[in-house]
């Protein structure tokens, strides 16, 4: 823990780094994988077993969180960290990539993005500056500029009109964050699929001189290998110093693939999502527990697993809690799942470390290949 937010390369193998974010409220190691805590929980999880499945820090939407409960709210009852029970670092995101999948009516233009709630349908005007302010709030340790992400495919004219005015918002998000020593607040390099707008994007953040820049506007329907031709041309175009963050990704793959294009930092909804679903990630691939197939198998998913979920559940009763939509279902599979995450994160740090992260990649895609057996 540092009383100012530092970044640590610590070894590097290929485009892989292994690095270490300090800051006041804990170290987080990277390549790192961030659960998603929404609404103020990682859902269906105790903090407590998140914490102990590895993660250093979580994710909070600043979209949800200030329709419900309010950011006032929050402030009032003291701070996201003590509402919720979790003392270690947070990001939160800047609301604008929830407004547009989320809310109905939304308008953007320079000033900001004006929405109606899901919620109450009550109409809300959100700023660069409010976005700041919504998160200072919620006492947020890694805050995110607002921004607007592009779905892909898209026109280029399109594209290009959205990256300039992330660019012009990032510069006024950084006004309104100011200088918060403990904390942070991360650029966001936007651009679609063109290289060009890519890599202006990129450059032109470099020279906001910000504590860390997140990749946006990808996992957004593109094919993975136009996400990791992305990479290859953002990457180089930030400071080796900085940590790098690409949101929503993803898969096991996608973040084994993009660790080796230069990434340290990720979020995705999948493990857990997924899991409630009834998704089971295991060393050797997927295993959807809905499937009659496993109705009598009273194997677990992977004896040699130290995760309970993992180790001592039979396919057969995990298989009749989904059927049944029990809640302990999600919770088991959330479990394995999130366990499995950060056990692959482990791995990869440690690939990273002894420098023989090719041989890491290639035997653990090769694993996922066994199947389920
Ligand atoms: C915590 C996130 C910080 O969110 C923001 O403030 N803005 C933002 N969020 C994104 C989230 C994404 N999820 C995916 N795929 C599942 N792609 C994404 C792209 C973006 C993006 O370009 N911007």
């Amino acid at each position: 823990m540092t009383e100012t937010f530092q970044f640590k390369l610590l070894a590097t193998d290929g485009k892989a780094r292994r690095g270490e974010v300090s800051m006041p409220r804990g170290t987080i190691r990277t390549p790192a994988f961030m659960p998603v805590g929404t609404v103020g929980t990682v859902k269906a999880m105790y903090l407590d077993q998140v914490r102990e499945l590895g993660a250093d820090i979580i994710l909070g939407n600043t979209y949800h969180l200030m329709l419900r409960p309010g950011a006032e709210r929050v402030a009032r009852l003291g701070g996201l960290h003590n509402f919720i029970r979790w003392d270690r670092p947070i990001l939160t995101d800047s609301g604008g990539f929830q407004v547009m999948s989320l809310s109905s009516l939304r308008k953007l233009n320079e000033q900001g993005v004006t929405f109606k709630s899901h919620v109450d349908g009550a109409l809300y005007h959100m700023s660069p500056e409010r976005s700041i302010e919504i998160q200072g709030l919620l006492d947020s340790d890694i805050q995110m500029q607002l921004d607007e992400c592009v779905a892909l495919p898209a026109e280029p004219n399109e594209i290009e009109r959205a990256m300039e005015m992330s660019l012009r918002w990032a510069e006024r998000c950084k006004a309104a964050f100011g200088d918060q020593p403990g904390k942070a607040m991360f650029g966001i390099v936007q651009g679609g699929d063109i290289p060009k707008l890519r890599e202006r994007s990129a450059l032109a953040l470099r020279d906001l001189d910000l504590k860390g820049y997140a990749v946006g506007g990808l996992a957004v329907g593109e094919p993975q290998e136009v996400m990791l031709d992305m990479l290859d041309v953002t990457c180089p175009a930030l400071p080796a110093e900085k940590p790098r963050y690409l949101m929503g990704v993803g898969t096991p793959d996608d973040i084994l693939k993009s660790v080796a294009h230069g990434i340290d930092m990720f979020d995705c909804v999948m493990p857990t999502r997924s899991g409630r679903h009834g998704l089971a990630f295991t060393r050797y691939g997927r295993i959807n527990l809905r499937n009659a197939r496993h109705a009598e198998d009273t194997r677990p998913l992977d004896e040699q697993s130290t995760c309970p979920a993992t180790r001592d559940y039979s396919r057969a009763y995990l298989h009749h809690l989904i059927r049944s939509n029990e809640s302990l279902g999600g919770m088991l599979l959330s479990w394995n799942n999130l366990a499995y995450y950060q056990e692959l994160m482990a791995g990869i740090r440690k690939a990273i470390e002894e420098g023989r992260y090719a041989d890491f990649m290639a035997e653990t895609q090769e694993n996922w290949k066994r199947g389920d057996l």
